[in-house]
């Protein structure tokens, strides 16, 4: 799968993809990230990308003629068919675990990282098909939400995460919190493994850590359980959580 960043801060991008799971996937070759900056394609001396706004106000507007002659070459240097332009903006539709699965179809997305103020509306109408965020509250740039859809489609690709890795969510999981986590030492600050973990009954494990994502999800979340149809397996492990909770 190959990522492009529209962005004038490229190196922001390429150093901190190298780190992790997106470093390795990059070097693997399973994924090709490129970066095109919009002061390369300005004309003039000071390389402007951005300008006042229509209307006055404070801050900048990132001007729609570099953004336009970077996308245009992001879009020529790779003939892929299913291709998504997408801007990271606050107006965007929440990036959630649903959305990168359905990214993870995709041959090509094109990221436009958007400073200052924001850009140029005309730009977003012609060129960006759908916006995506992170969330209800504003950064600076977009290139974070960026690099979030960049590791969270990138663990998801196959031959990614070892068979080992953790993040091989079984599907019952998905869409419920994780299970808690435990490695050595088996006593610390006074506090025990449960015993369960250390009994080598595989399928006890699998079923406390289910109800403990069960039980997590009800305690944190109760809203992710709402559209999440529970089997009566489940159903029956959540009651008996929350009758040990009482005791
Ligand atoms: N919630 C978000 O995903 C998000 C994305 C971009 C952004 N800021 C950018 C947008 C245009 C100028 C700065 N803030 C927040």
């Amino acid at each position: 799968m190959r990522f492009d960043v529209i962005t004038i801060f490229p190196e922001m991008m390429l150093d901190s993809a190298m780190y992790g799971v997106t470093g390795r996937a990059i070097k693997q070759g399973i994924v090709n990230l490129s970066v095109w900056n919009p002061r390369n394609y300005t004309s003039d001396r000071h390389k402007t990308v951005d300008d006042r706004p229509y209307g006055g106000g404070p801050g900048m507007v990132m001007k729609y003629q570099p953004l336009k002659d970077a996308i245009d070459n992001a879009k020529d240097s790779a003939d892929a068919r299913c291709v998504k332009v997408v801007y990271l903006s606050p107006q965007g539709r929440p990036i959630t675990q649903q959305l990168l699965n359905e990214s993870v179809a995709l041959d090509q997305l094109i990221l436009v990282a958007g400073r200052y103020e924001g850009i140029d509306e005309r730009f977003i109408e012609d060129e960006c098909e759908e916006e995506w965020s992170l969330g209800d509250f504003v950064i600076s740039g977009g290139e974070l939400a960026a690099l979030v859809v960049i590791d969270g489609v990138s663990r998801l690709l196959p031959g990614v995460l070892g068979d080992d890795e953790s993040a091989q969510q079984d599907s019952h999981m998905y869409g419920l919190l994780d299970c808690p986590h435990y490695t050595r030492p088996e006593v610390i600050e006074g506090k025990k493994v449960p015993d369960v973990l250390l009994s080598g009954n595989h399928k006890g494990i699998e079923r406390w850590r289910l109800q403990q994502s069960l039980g997590r999800t009800w305690q944190k979340r109760p809203d992710l359980l709402l559209n999440k149809e529970l089997t009566t397996e489940q159903q029956a492990l959540l009651e008996e959580f929350k009758i040990e909770l009482k005791n």
